[in-house]
């Protein structure tokens, strides 16, 4: 398995029938570039986790980063945290994801505890954790599937846990959705996606990435027992959200490297 990561063309052919969007092997070999280029503020949202950690999570507690992909957001936490500070989970479906997440963090940060399970975010026993990232998982799950994930990471949270949220979402009123839409069109064909790219994936995606309203994501994420939930980050039809089991503090944050 080679580290080598390519530029995203997978729907820059004309195709006879477009084939519903999956993390296959071909999405791997270009998925730092597909979602850098695809997903407006990815960057920096990853940026922050560290320093959410760091004020949220207790020294040495659990993190899970569900769909972790290739570990972005396990090599955001080892960049700013210090080994002992943590212990990363990162769970994906896909075989292609986990074998170069492993591969990333074997090479990347090896003093810290990262342990990647290839297995459904649905239906994981889950340990107690101080912290678990949701970075634009939510989104593929069927929206039945979806009360019942966010409830059950509400239990494995310990007090004083929180979630991160992040999710394409849909704006309720029809004008104001087709302004973020057709902006975050312009943001891809500025990055270097042609009209025909953008058309193909669009169809790949049907029913496949069903967005949510943020009013939706808060009514969840209440109705699962989170004590307070917040808007943190919006991007375009992107968001982020931080989610408080309760209103307790970490007694001994995690400490940042130094
Ligand atoms: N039921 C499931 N169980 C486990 N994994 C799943 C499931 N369904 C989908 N996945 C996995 O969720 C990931 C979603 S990508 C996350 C980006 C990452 N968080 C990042 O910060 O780079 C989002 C995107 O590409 O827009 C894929 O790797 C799927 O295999
Ligand atoms: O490209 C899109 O249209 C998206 O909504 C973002 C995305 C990024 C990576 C995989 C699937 C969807």
């Amino acid at each position: 398995m080679s580290d080598a990561s390519y530029r995203d063309a997978i729907f820059s052919t004309p195709l006879d029938r477009v084939a519903r969007f999956s993390f296959d092997e071909q999405v791997v070999a270009c998925f730092p570039d597909m979602i850098r280029r695809s997903v407006p503020g990815y960057g920096q949202i990853l940026g922050m986790l560290g320093l959410i950690a760091s004020r949220h999570l207790r020294h040495g507690a659990e993190v899970y980063d569900l769909g972790c992909s290739l570990g972005a957001g396990g090599l955001a936490l080892a960049g700013t945290l210090a080994p002992d500070a943590f212990r990363y989970t990162g769970v994906d479906l896909s075989p292609g994801m986990v074998a170069r997440a492993r591969e990333t963090f074997a090479a990347e940060c090896p003093e810290h505890r990262m342990e990647v399970i290839e297995g459904d975010i649905r239906t994981l026993p889950y340990r107690p954790a101080g912290m678990i990232v949701l970075n634009f998982t939510l989104q593929f799950l069927a929206r039945e599937d979806r009360d019942a994930v966010i409830a059950r990471l509400f239990q494995a949270l310990e007090p004083g846990g929180v979630l991160v949220l992040s999710e394409k979402i849909v704006a309720g009123d029809e004008q104001h959705n087709a302004w973020l839409v057709e902006r975050y069109h312009d943001f891809k064909r500025a990055n270097g996606y042609s009209d025909m790219e953008i058309s193909q994936k669009r169809t790949a995606l049907e029913n496949v990435l069903v967005p949510d309203t943020l009013e939706a994501h808060h009514a969840r994420l209440a109705e699962a027992g989170f004590a307070r939930s917040q808007t943190w980050f919006q991007f375009l039809n992107f968001a982020s959200l931080i989610a408080f089991k309760d209103t307790t503090t970490p007694a001994i944050p995690a400490e940042r490297k130094s």
